[in-house]
């Protein structure tokens, strides 16, 4: 028997931060109806009810991202000068830290179509809360029922 003490391990490292950079909108119908998308089989959160959007490519401007984004998923044409910041989601997921920045949008050219063959559905802000989203979305459905007020 030794009679060393046990060596007391250091404290573990904490794991590394990844911040994961998404930006979503909200498009706004006439009547102001937000435009949700459900995320596809196959996907991180398939299944839950999203806004549009998408991470950042390297080096791009969060704005061209959001824009992008609704061409590729959505079909339309937005001008930056018609999206208008909201708010932002902070969530720590388990492997990483989403920030999303959330941008309303109310006009644009085209017409919306699920591009990439995900069920769309346009829901009164007041209603958002009766489709699961992901728990980052949650916080942002007050500040969308607040634009109606
Ligand atoms: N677009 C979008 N992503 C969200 C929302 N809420 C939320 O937690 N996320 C998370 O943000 C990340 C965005 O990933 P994404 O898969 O949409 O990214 P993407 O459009 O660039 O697709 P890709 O990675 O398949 O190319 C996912 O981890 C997703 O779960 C939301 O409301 N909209
Ligand atoms: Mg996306």
């Amino acid at each position: 028997m030794s009679d060393v003490a046990p060596q007391s391990l250091p404290p573990a490292a904490p794991k590394p931060l990844r911040m994961v950079l998404v930006v979503a909108c909200a498009l706004l119908d006439a009547d102001g109806r937000v435009l949700i998308a459900k995320r596809p089989e196959g996907k991180a959160l398939a299944g839950l009810w999203e806004f549009p959007g998408g991470k950042l490519e390297a080096g791009e401007r969060p704005e061209a991202a959001l824009i992008r984004e609704l061409h590729e998923e959505l079909g339309i044409t937005v001008k930056e000068a018609c999206l208008a910041p909201l708010t932002f989601a902070s969530h720590a997921y388990d492997d990483f830290h989403l920030l999303m920045p959330l941008y309303v949008c109310r006009r644009w050219d085209g017409f919306v179509s699920a591009r990439e063959g995900q069920e769309l559905k346009w829901v009164a802000p007041a209603r958002l809360r009766d489709y699961p989203m992901p728990p980052a979305d949650e916080p942002l459905i007050p500040h969308l029922i607040a634009l109606q007020a």
